[in-house]
């Protein structure tokens, strides 16, 4: 059973993910993909710089994450570049992780973009993380230091969420407490291995 989880920025993906973790799935998350695939001494991370130049890189020679989406979640066509870079370096290592997993695993793809990539197709089963776009900007207020602007920013990078709606099969609504999300996130587990 291969199963897409999306949701917008800061709707609880993470936290969904490693709840069905715990509950025994295997999680191949993006996010941390899309960090692995341009870490330091990464092909990767020599064409992000060839791209954006050398001022996106830390004293360290790591990427500054702070100043590329500074740039890139104000400027969609640089976005898109990024995007050209990354993406097809996660979707390999994704399908190599893959791999791994055996015929009776429930394989949970955490992936912010499912809605945008049209990728939703691919999957046996797609679980939508759901809040209001106002839920959305104060998780990011108060957990990550953000301004408004930021959070707007990311938001407005991405699809809407009748969009993500429009791919479910099964909702999981992330505006109770992290104990009414334990419960719905159990159930859904449940339902998944039910086929
Ligand atoms: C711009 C970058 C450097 C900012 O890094 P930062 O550490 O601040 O954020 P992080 O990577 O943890 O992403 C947090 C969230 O931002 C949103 N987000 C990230 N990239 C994008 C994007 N290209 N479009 C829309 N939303 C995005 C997602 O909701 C994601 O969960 C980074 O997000 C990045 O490399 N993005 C491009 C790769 C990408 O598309 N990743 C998302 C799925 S693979
Ligand atoms: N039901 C909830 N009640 C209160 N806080 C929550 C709840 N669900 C998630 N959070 C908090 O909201 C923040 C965003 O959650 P999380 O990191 O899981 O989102 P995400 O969708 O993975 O974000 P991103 O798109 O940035 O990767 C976290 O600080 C998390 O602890």
């Amino acid at each position: 059973m291969r199963v897409g989880l999306t949701g917008g920025v800061a709707s609880g993906k993470s936290t969904v993910s490693a709840m069905l973790a715990e509950l025994g799935a295997i999680v191949i998350d993006a996010d941390r993909l899309a960090r692995e695939v341009v870490a330091k001494g990464t092909d990767g991370l020599t064409e992000v710089v060839a791209a954006f130049g050398p001022e996106v890189l830390t004293a360290d020679g790591e990427m500054d994450r702070p100043a590329v989406g500074a740039i890139v979640f104000a400027d969609e066509a640089k976005r898109r570049v990024l995007e050209g870079i990354i993406h097809p370096r996660v979707r390999a290592r994704s399908a190599e992780i893959e791999a791994t997993a055996g015929p009776d695993d429930l394989v949970v793809h955490d992936i912010p973009l499912l809605a945008e990539t049209g990728g939703a197709r691919v999957f046996d089963a797609v679980v939508v993380v759901d809040v209001p776009v106002e839920v959305q900007v104060e998780r990011m207020l108060r957990d990550r230091g953000w301004t408004r602007e930021d959070a707007e920013s990311r938001i407005a990078a991405q699809a809407t969420r009748a969009d993500r709606l429009a791919i479910a099969t099964h909702v999981i609504e992330n505006t109770g407490t992290l104990e009414d999300l334990r419960q719905r996130v159990t159930e859904v587990f449940e339902e998944l291995r039910a086929g």
